[in-house]
């Protein structure tokens, strides 16, 4: 068997097109929906992946705005702005860049973002009102992989769901999700034992953990539904997932490719839940 490729870039790239419908029809009302992007210190992952949020949003017809703060920014400092971005109403979705320079507390940074202007769907709020079902901004890595899942008409209820990884930006966000469609969610982390017993097990497996060949063909059934959130660099520093591709493509019915999957998604839903924060903010203007 080769597993069928969902296709990350171009999904994401009709969900652009989608909200860049939508971008015209508020700028139409007079409305510039805005991201403020806040990135602190040097980190080069951090630089690159900025510039391509920024990116992507002027193509789509929003505006982002990149604020870039030294490396030794105090906290204090750092909430007062996000404090006055709050307070902005030109202002729709705030972003903070994680990972934040270690003597910042990254979680108390981001509980100061209004949930309103949450993007990023990190907010304690936004946490809590997935966990309950009620609206709120998701994360938008597990927003993009059932994106992905809804993309080729996959029926979770009674499936069989793993996601290997629970970190509070991935693993378990996207765990809420799956059992909010239904499925039989299984969290696995580091301290799983027999792994393997548990992902043969699976209809559908995500892999968010951040190493190598975390999933390789003997450990997934015949048929299931891989998705591939990591991004690791293989010895000759090429960008891989968390998935022996080569060998699971023979066995899975469906795949996400790394690069080309789950990370241009991620990109195209931050834009789809900050044009969602500017339509609510406007409703009735
Ligand atoms: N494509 C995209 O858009 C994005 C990709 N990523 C990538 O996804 C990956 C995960 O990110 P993130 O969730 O932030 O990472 P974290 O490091 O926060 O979490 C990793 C998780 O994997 C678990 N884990 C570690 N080793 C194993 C193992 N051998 N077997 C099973 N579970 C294990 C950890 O368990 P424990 O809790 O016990 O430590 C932890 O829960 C990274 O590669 C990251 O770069 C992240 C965000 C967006
Ligand atoms: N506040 C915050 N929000 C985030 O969403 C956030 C963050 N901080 N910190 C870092 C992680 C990581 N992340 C990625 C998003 C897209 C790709 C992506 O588009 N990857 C391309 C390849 C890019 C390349 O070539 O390097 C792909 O998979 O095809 C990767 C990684 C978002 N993160």
């Amino acid at each position: 068997m080769t597993a069928h490729i969902i296709d990350g870039n171009a999904l994401a790239a009709k969900i652009r097109a989608e909200v860049s419908g939508r971008t015209a029809a508020l700028k139409a009302r007079g409305i510039q929906p805005a991201l403020s992007i806040i990135l602190v210190g040097e980190d080069p992952a951090s630089q690159v992946y900025t510039k391509h949020k920024v990116n992507d949003s002027t193509e789509t017809g929003l505006a982002a705005t990149l604020e870039r703060y030294p490396a030794d920014m105090t906290e204090a400092a750092l909430v007062k702005r996000i404090h006055e971005l709050n307070q902005d109403p030109a202002v729709h979705g705030i972003l903070v860049q994680l990972p934040l320079p270690k003597h910042l507390d990254a979680q108390k940074v981001i509980e100061t973002i209004s949930p309103a202007k949450d993007v990023d769907g990190f907010h304690v709020a936004s946490a809590g009102a997935l966990m309950v079902g009620r609206p709120g901004f998701w994360p938008c890595t597990p927003y993009g992989c059932m994106k992905m899942l809804e993309s080729i008409g996959y029926d979770l209820r009674g499936k069989n769901a793993v996601v290997i990884g629970r970190s509070n930006i991935v693993g378990k966000p996207m765990a809420m999700m799956l059992l909010a469609k239904d499925a039989t969610v299984t969290i696995c982390h580091s301290r799983t034992r027999d792994l393997k017993s548990f992902t043969l097990n699976a209809d559908v497996v995500v892999a968010a953990v951040g190493k190598r060949n975390v999933l390789t063909a003997d450990m997934v059934k015949p048929g299931a539904v891989v998705i591939d959130v990591g991004m690791n660099r293989n010895d000759e520093g090429k960008l891989c997932g968390d998935v022996d591709f080569a060998g699971v493509s023979q066995v899975a019915g469906w795949i996400t490719p790394v690069p080309g999957g789950v990370g241009p998604m991620t990109r195209a839903m931050l834009l789809a839940n900050t044009l969602e924060a500017a339509e609510t903010a406007t409703a009735g203007q």
